[in-house]
């Protein structure tokens, strides 16, 4: 569903940020990419959303080269592809009401009338209703506005989520909840996920495989959580429970 081939980018031509990055998420696949602050996680994440040119190689789209970036990529790729920011504040108009900003990607698209329902069934299934989707990003709680913005990433149905540390900024019960609304959407819809982020532990448990940035301490690093190995008998209540622990972490390769 996306691959990326020999990625060289950021924001300075003569130190970029990635060079010669490599990475492939199958189709339905779940793959997390992990890596300390700063490393250029969400770099990828943008270049992967299509929202930040990269300075050289490909990017491939459900086996289509991606030949424009931000305002000149083609729609049908744009839209085939759903992002959750860190920042939920960053991420959303603060002039709209919840129900403005899920509904957002659908007028952009010329399909406000088409999907009406489909932003109501969204928000119910984020945890949303009543009253929140009347209010404005600052009358609503950081966990409630990113629900927003997940049911956002969803409406035009995408073929791949890029979640860019999601729950960064959610607690336990939160985290567990939009865990498990991207994985019913991805059930539903055979849907691919990147997930980036710096938790071993969150990752493994959601994702497939976990690619490691290079210079990413390993998992018995001792300011780690090791991984569990196998079974979920450590797994708490409100932990995300969505997929197995099958997961394995490798180096994302760069040149
Ligand atoms: N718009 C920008 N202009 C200049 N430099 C930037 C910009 N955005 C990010 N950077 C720099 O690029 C590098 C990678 O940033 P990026 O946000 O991709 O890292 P990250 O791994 O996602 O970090 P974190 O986990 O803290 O979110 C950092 O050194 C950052 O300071």
């Amino acid at each position: 569903m996306l691959e990326l081939d020999g990625i060289t980018a950021g924001y300075d031509r003569r130190a970029p940020v990635l060079s010669g990055l490599s990475l492939a998420v199958a189709d339905g696949e779940a793959v997390g990419l992990l890596g300390p602050s700063g490393c250029g996680k969400s770099t990828v994440a943008r270049v992967a959303a299509l929202l930040h040119r990269p300075y050289a190689g490909t990017v491939r789209l459900a086996g289509q080269p991606v030949h424009g970036f931000r305002f000149r990529a083609p729609r049908s790729q744009r839209t085939s592809v759903g992002l959750v920011f860190q920042q939920p504040r960053l991420a959303a108009d603060p002039r709209m009401t919840l129900r403005q900003l899920i509904a957002a990607p659908a007028h952009a698209t010329g399909r406000g009338d088409e999907l009406a329902s489909h932003v109501d069934e969204l928000a119910t299934r984020v945890g949303l209703t009543g009253d929140l989707l009347a209010r404005r990003p600052h009358q609503v709680s950081d966990g409630q506005l990113q629900r927003a913005c997940v049911a956002r990433a969803l409406l035009l149905t995408p073929r791949l989520l890029i979640c860019d540390e999601m729950t960064a900024m959610l607690d336990a019960s939160t985290t567990a909840a939009l865990v498990a609304v991207v994985e019913e959407y991805r059930a539903a819809h055979g849907a691919a996920l990147l997930a980036v982020g710096h938790d071993r532990v969150l990752l493994r448990r959601w994702c497939d495989r976990v690619l490691d940035f290079p210079g990413t301490p390993a998992a018995g690093h001792p300011d780690r959580v090791p991984a569990p190995s196998g079974g979920h008998s450590n797994r708490s209540a409100s932990e995300p429970t969505a997929r197995p622990s099958t997961s394995s972490t490798t180096q994302v390769k760069t040149s």
